[in-house]
């Protein structure tokens, strides 16, 4: 079985062909026999349920269950092969092990396919150590790190396939690492309605994070478009391969901005074998531990807050609870309050005398539980060690009394109280300003919850075995403070400082690195999206020197002035008509504000486009014309991408030029911009 030419290559696909569907067939009678099982035993148990004791249902009600689970795992090995019969494998490595004669040919594919009788292994799973071999290294000496320790030898030969619906379409036999020419072919391909899986192209500093075992915490730097996102989700699917049994798709939880990215996402890990992760977004986390003591702003909310007004004072205020300095002021307002948020005095309850001295002591000792849970402890505490003139113990009611007299001790009567003193601690109280009675501002959301984890403690998510974080740069410092309080477990964190929709609360990789000290950290400067010419436009909107673009050309970006508001309507009716007429399949028109999101979905609706719109309610996202913002289209892609009004004045700020920095790089093969007036000082001359 070596080096075989394309005659015997497209004999063994016909060869792994025929081995597919027959496990097919097998598996598809398996399925029907079980499911005929099922229902019989069902019937059984229904039509003799009066003459079955206790601990024979419950038997019966077992077998059913375990019959149902052998089910379901026939119809996911038939899920699995039926789209191997669609693409059975991508890669090829021959490895001649050190000492051995012969090479050994591993054909690498989305999931793993053996022979039933005798277990050998047709093709490998894109995960399995051997895989590796493919994705690191080019010919020549080779290893990789199997089971019982590290396998050395020789890569002889490197193909890769491209098999669409069971036919090879193309096959590149190379000697590099993931053949430039295959990565081109994969990123020229139009948009695909969601997120595709990358196994095929995966490149080798990708390859390094998906497979990195070690880390508890893994921050991944990674500019607009370097497959950031993709590299998180395959690095999922690799844990939940190789930790089988211990990490399910059930204890892994991610952060994500938005329902629509959630939806956007959600085909990968399905793609690659596995169970969608649990999700979740701030909002709800923030709601969990909030909502019995106020409501709040969300993050939306405020960026819609700030491109609509221009407000130095809430920008000041957003920008002093970023600092990472803001964390250590929190934390010597907790300490400040344990010396001194009790108001104690000396207690004389019936005959028992307690100088305040030993409540401030008991209290401070205990510094370690949370301030409600503490004062009882205090309490119970000095209830058992105090004693009368005569030696006599307190009675019952004399505990009650000290108890409530010592509850009543601390200085702020609530969370809420307790977040204002700090401010006045700081000399700063004007930093605190509730949107409305009972309603807090964004920026004063993550600082509250970590003074609930001192006032009353907060519950960890202990079911969560790894947390991931989208879109870091969006975290401030007491976010991620109150993160390593609620997520113990190990996590990866992915973001671009260069992409945050609200600069005045963005982290860098710097201040997230020194809020979680141990992490590894990744950077991935190369950007795969975008043609070169489109990653050259935005470049010059915000200049990252560490980005390299991929060498992929296209057309050049356009920019188009308009003569008048009514022109550029037309101008965008127009790039609709091009986009309906072309071989793509999604135009982004990406806009800065809602207000001009709502007008341009009318004037495309009042003429018949079929356009959908996407705002902070939608859940899905849906390919086609699409009308969004540049906050909300953050982690998506469009073949084409269209930004209107970009004048002077709708983009002339440190968050305009973030804004349109995103709404750019968004494209993968086109992009114009259409301004009517002065254009935007951001944009190239
Ligand atoms: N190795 C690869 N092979 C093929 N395509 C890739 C590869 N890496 C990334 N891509 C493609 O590049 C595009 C960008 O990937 P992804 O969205 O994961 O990047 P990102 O860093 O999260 O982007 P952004 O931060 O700009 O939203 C996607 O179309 C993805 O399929």
């Amino acid at each position: 079985m070596i080096n075989r030419t394309e005659t015997q290559e497209s004999m063994f696909l016909k060869e792994i062909t025929n081995k597919l569907r027959q496990a097919v067939e097998e598996i598809s009678q398996q399925v029907s026999v079980s499911y005929k099982e099922i229902v019989d035993a069902k019937k059984y148990v229904w039509s003799n349920i009066g003459q079955l004791d206790p601990a024979e249902r419950a038997a019966n009600r077992m077998d059913i269950g375990l019959r149902i689970d052998a089910g379901e795992k026939a119809k996911d090995k038939l899920r699995k092969l039926g789209k191997l019969l669609e693409s059975p494998y991508f890669g090829r490595v021959d490895f001649k092990l050190n000492g051995e004669e012969d090479d050994e040919p591993f054909y690498i594919g989305i999931h793993a396919f053996s022979e039933e009788e005798d277990q050998t292994n047709l093709i490998y799973d894109w995960r399995s150590p051997v895989a590796t071999l493919f994705y690191d290294f080019e010919r020549g000496p080779a290893y990789f790190e199997a089971p019982d320790g590290k396998v050395e030898g020789l890569i002889a030969l490197k193909r890769q396939y491209k098999i669409r619906n069971g036919s090879m379409e193309y096959m590149i036999e190379s000697s590099m690492n993931i053949h430039d020419d295959v990565l081109q072919k994969e990123l020229s391909a139009t948009s695909d309605e969601k997120m595709k899986n990358i196994v095929a192209t995966i490149q080798k500093e990708q390859n390094a994070v998906i497979r990195n075992e070690t880390s508890h915490e893994l921050i991944i730097q990674g500019v607009a478009g370097s497959g950031k996102t993709s590299v998180a989700l395959h690095r999922i699917a690799f844990l939940l391969y190789k930790q089988k049994g211990v990490l399910t798709s059930r204890n892994i939880l991610i952060l994500s901005p938005n329902k629509v990215f959630s939806d956007y996402i959600s085909n990968v890990l399905p793609e690659l074998g596995e169970e969608n992760m649990l999700e979740t977004g701030v909002q709800e986390l923030a709601s969990a531990e909030l909502d019995r003591y106020c409501r709040f702003q969300t993050f939306d909310e405020q960026v819609v807050d700030l491109i609509q007004r221009d407000d130095p004072q809430v920008k000041e205020r957003i920008a002093y609870k970023s600092r990472v300095e803001f964390v250590a002021e929190l934390d010597e307002f907790i300490e400040f309050s344990d010396l001194n948020g009790l108001v104690a005095a000396d207690l004389q309850i019936q005959s028992f005398f307690i100088p305040k001295e030993l409540i401030r002591t008991r209290f401070y000792d205990l510094r370690r539980m949370p301030v409600k849970a503490r004062s009882g402890k205090v309490a119970d505490l000095i209830i058992a060690e105090i004693k009368g003139p005569d030696g006599e113990k307190p009675s019952a009611s004399a505990a009650r009394s000290i108890r409530s007299a010592i509850q009543k001790m601390y200085r702020h009567p609530n969370l809420l109280a307790l977040y204002k003193a700090f401010y006045a601690y700081m000399g700063k109280p004007e930093l605190f300003k509730p949107l409305r009675p009972k309603t807090i501002e964004y920026s004063d959301v993550f600082p509250l919850i970590y003074l609930k984890h001192y006032y009353e403690g907060l519950t960890p998510y202990e079911f969560v075995k790894h947390l991931v974080v989208d879109e870091m740069q969006d975290y401030t410092p007491v976010q991620y403070a109150v993160l390593s309080i609620l997520f113990t477990c190990k996590k990866t964190i992915l973001g671009d400082a260069g992409q945050s929709v609200n600069p005045y609360s963005s982290t860098s990789l710097e201040k997230i690195k020194s809020m979680l000290p141990a992490a590894d950290t990744v950077q991935l400067n190369q950007s795969y999206r975008s043609t070169l010419e489109i990653t050259e436009f935005a470049r010059t909107i915000k200049n990252n020197p560490d980005l390299i673009p991929v060498k992929r050309h296209g057309e050049e970006p356009h920019i188009e002035p308009c003569d008048g508001d009514s022109e550029e309507m037309d101008r965008i009716h127009q790039h609709t008509d091009n986009f309906l007429r072309s071989k793509y399949r999604s135009l982004g028109i990406i806009c800065k504000s809602s207000a001009q999101v709502d007008r341009v979905y009318r004037y495309l609706q009042n003429r018949d486009i079929p356009a959908n719109r996407l705002d902070f309610n939608s859940q899905h996202y849906h390919e086609g014309i699409v009308v969004t913002t540049a906050h909300l289209a953050k982690g998506l892609e469009f073949d084409s991408v269209l930004v209107p009004f970009a004048t002077h004045n709708n983009y002339r700020n440190e968050m305009d030029q973030s804004l349109l920095y995103i709404a750019c790089t968004r494209a993968m093969h086109q992009l114009a911009v259409t301004y009517a007036g002065t254009p935007s000082r951001f944009l190239p001359a």
